[in-house]
């Protein structure tokens, strides 16, 4: 009886364990069914594949955190699997359409603005970067003014530079110094920057260094704007009440008063913000760039003594006289410039635009308003089939392969067909122009005089955050004046 008593409670309680395990069971089952419906329902249904999100629902902080820290594998794997099409990008902060380089050419027929993308991408609402929301005033003169009067101002930024070099860089030739050299080549770059943008006597020097920090990552955002507002209101005030007298000088501040066609595009507040994004564009990512092209030819010491008796032999050749065409005739410096953006550019995505108004791609696929798109340089350069043993670095890439068509499509221009390093269509760097003639400057005095060596015999790292390349200004290199040198003086 004891037994059957104890046989039936068991029996009533397996019932009951398997009735509760039934509910979780159908619960979970339902609880799966309903998530599987909103996944499904919060799917994109333009069939486009999606990178960097395991499911729909996945909670976008993962994606996020993926994409900060393996960027490149995911761009790697994306364009292993999808090379030829298009494809969804979760970024976490945004889902962005990656189009194959090919589709350039249709993408630029499309209604799309750089400008939102780079203010929505680097929190402009909340740095004052979107400014550049309502105009491309600044791109505008920056390519119609700046550009063309660069061979004229070469002079003056030339012998600015070489001023700040010699105050800045090490003048032992015994010694070796250890130093930070992207914050030395900062305040080299700065110098050219404020005077393109200000003019000769304008910019009181105190305020140089503030200017600098308008960068990225150490941007004291409202007192940097405060400080650059309590400067260019003021002085964009004076020169508006008489700008035939005070708009003279070649300065992008002068040509903006002088050619602007509304009140918006004369506003100092509004001047303000554009040139602030201007240097803050320009500013580091072209230091960071000319310690790119030095600590590869570090690495690579017979291609630095190339470059090196090139930049000899053109001393010779114009007897120092460093014009435009004297830069410009550095084939070999130039292709290692290739090479360093190649290897390093800013930023692993390119050409990234918002859509600004509904449209459709031949294909059919259709772009909503609102949508980002972008490219993957970085899959680019990284092809094989377009520059053969891709992670090598071989200075004169460009030079041996086709001399003609280096010399054709310099470091400066917007080759569609090679790397993406300007980005590419009607928005590529209008900075190009200043930041290629502004780093050759810097380099051949840096390259003819120095020698460098690098700390514990190791590189300085280059980081990859998110789609971002870049240095950390932290970095320090040895740096020694050799004693015999072509003694450039500009
Ligand atoms: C080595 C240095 C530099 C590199 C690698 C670089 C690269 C780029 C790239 C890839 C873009 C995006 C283009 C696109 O989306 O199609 C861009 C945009 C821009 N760059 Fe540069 N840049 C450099 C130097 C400069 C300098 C020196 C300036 C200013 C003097 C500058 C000003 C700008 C501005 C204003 C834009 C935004 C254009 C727009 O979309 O409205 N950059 N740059």
């Amino acid at each position: 009886m004891n037994e059957l008593t104890s046989l039936g409670f068991q029996g009533s309680a397996h019932t009951e364990h398997f009735i509760i395990l039934l509910k979780i069971f159908t619960a979970a089952s339902l609880v799966l069914v309903t998530l599987g419906i909103i996944d499904r329902s919060l799917s994109y249904k333009d069939g486009l594949p999606l990178v960097n999100r395991r499911f729909a629902l996945e909670p976008r902080l993962f994606s996020r955190f993926r994409w900060a820290l393996r960027s490149k594998q995911i761009l790697n794997d994306a364009h292993a699997k999808y090379w030829d099409r298009p494809y969804r990008l979760s970024r976490g902060d945004t889902d962005m359409i990656v189009f194959p380089n090919h589709y350039i050419s249709q993408l630029n027929a499309l209604p799309l603005s750089s400008r939102r993308y780079h203010s929505r991408s680097m929190i402009g609402h909340l740095n004052g970067l979107d400014a550049v929301n309502a105009t491309n005033y600044h791109v505008k003169i920056m390519l119609s003014r700046l550009t063309p009067a660069l061979p004229a101002l070469l002079v003056p930024i030339r012998g600015r530079i070489q001023s700040t070099m010699m105050k800045v860089f090490p003048q032992s030739t015994k010694e070796w110094t250890e130093l930070e050299p992207i914050n030395k080549v900062v305040q080299c770059m700065s110098e050219a920057v404020t005077f393109v943008t200000f003019g000769p006597p304008m910019l009181p020097t105190f305020l140089q260094p503030l200017l600098v920090w308008l960068l990225p990552y150490k941007w004291r955002l409202e007192k940097s704007w405060k400080t650059l507002e309590e400067f260019v209101v003021p002085e964009a005030e004076y020169r508006k009440q008489d700008p035939e007298n005070r708009c003279n000088n070649p300065d992008l501040i002068s040509w903006m008063i002088t050619d602007a066609k509304n009140d918006y595009e004369r506003d100092p507040v509004v001047l303000t913000r554009l040139i602030g994004a201007v240097i803050a564009g320009g500013t580091y990512s072209t230091s960071v760039f000319i310690m790119g092209v030095i600590s590869n030819l570090v690495e690579h010491p017979h291609y630095f003594q190339e470059i090196r008796d090139e930049i000899r032999e053109m001393q010779e050749k114009v007897r120092g006289n460093w014009d435009f065409a004297a830069f410009n005739a550095l084939d070999k410096l130039d292709s290692a410039m290739k090479e360093t953006s190649r290897l390093a550019p800013g930023s692993l995505l390119v050409y990234s635009r918002e859509v600004q108004e509904d449209c459709a791609l031949s294909s059919g696929l259709h772009l909503h308003k609102g949508q980002m798109i972008t490219t993957s340089g970085y899959s680019r350069a990284m092809d094989p089939g377009m520059f053969p043993d891709p992670l090598k670095f071989d200075a004169l890439r460009a030079y041996d392969k086709d001399l003609d068509r280096h010399r054709a499509q310099p470091f400066r221009s917007v080759n569609e067909a090679e790397d993406y390093r300007w980005g590419a269509g009607r928005w590529a760097c209008p900075g190009r122009f200043v930041a290629s003639i502004v780093a050759k400057t810097i380099l051949v005095k840096l390259l003819d005089e120095y020698e460098f060596k690098f700390v514990q015999g190791k590189r300085p790292p280059t980081h990859v955050l998110h789609e971002f390349v870049f240095m950390s200004p932290q970095s320090r290199i040895l740096m020694r004046r050799r004693e015999k040198n072509s003694g450039i003086v500009y």
